[in-house]
């Protein structure tokens, strides 16, 4: 197993495996939030995968060969795209995609599923999905509801930003390991989701403006609320 993966199990003796849920984050600050906001609670286990679609889709094909789970969830921060997921809010995924598998053409970008690779989007769970961004949101957590991109390269300029929003015009937030958690969730027959807190705008890179705490703080917030709907 990858070096990066570190997971916490817990004790999972007497308990249907179907009620277990996985939850995949690229590094360990986000997997000590989500622990954080799930109180120690048995139900959870949750890995830091490390960053990009390889590393999640094999940290999370490991976890799932090794243990029962009834649902894994991509979580993490993320960027948010401007008027629709603003930074300190949260962004549940309708759909998973990978946005920038395809080829470039003098015609333009052309996606894996136009390619005949077949699709490069993963639906959320139905209902759950739904259910979770419900229950932010009576919690009063600012939550959007949308596509989120997985992309290999974070968006930097303005251009790639507008080009992905006229490519997804619903999409609320990118990160980069979705798409390859729930495409090895779908290999192992059990529904996926996606989760982020938004740390940054999608757009022109300002590493520094980054609000990292505000969003693992987020993140934790809405990890308690996982205990009410998963
Ligand atoms: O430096 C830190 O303290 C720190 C704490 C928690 C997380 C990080 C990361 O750098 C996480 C990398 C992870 O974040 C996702 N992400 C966040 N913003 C974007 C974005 O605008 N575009 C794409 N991905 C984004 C992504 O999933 C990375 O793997 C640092």
């Amino acid at each position: 197993m990858n070096d990066n993966i570190q997971s916490r199990s817990g004790s999972a003796a007497g308990q249907d495996p179907a009620t277990r849920v996985l939850i995949v984050t690229a590094v360990a600050a986000e997997r000590e939030a989500i622990l954080r906001g799930l109180g120690g609670s048995a139900r959870f286990e949750v890995i830091a995968a490390g960053a990009g679609t390889a590393l999640a889709a094999a940290g999370t094909a490991a976890a799932l060969a090794a243990g029962t789970y009834g649902c894994v969830i991509s979580a993490g921060i993320g960027g948010g795209f401007p008027g629709r997921a603003p930074v300190g809010s949260l962004a549940v995924a309708s759909e998973m995609i990978a946005a920038d598998l395809g080829a470039e053409t003098p015609e333009g970008f052309r996606s894996a599923a136009e390619l005949g690779f077949g699709s490069n989007t993963v639906p959320a769970a139905h209902g759950t999905a739904e259910a979770l961004a419900a229950a932010l949101a009576a919690a009063g957590l600012p939550v959007s509801t949308g596509p989120v991109l997985t992309v290999s390269t974070a968006t930097g300029t303005a251009g790639t930003a507008a080009a992905l929003a006229a490519r997804h015009p619903g999409a609320v937030a990118e990160a980069m390991e979705g798409h390859g958690v729930a495409v090895a969730a779908q290999r192992f027959g059990i529904a996926a989701l996606e989760l982020r807190a938004i740390s940054n705008p999608v757009g022109p890179r300002d590493r520094a403006a980054w609000q990292i705490p505000a969003a693992l703080d987020a993140l934790a917030a809405a990890a308690a609320i996982l205990l009410e709907v998963l």
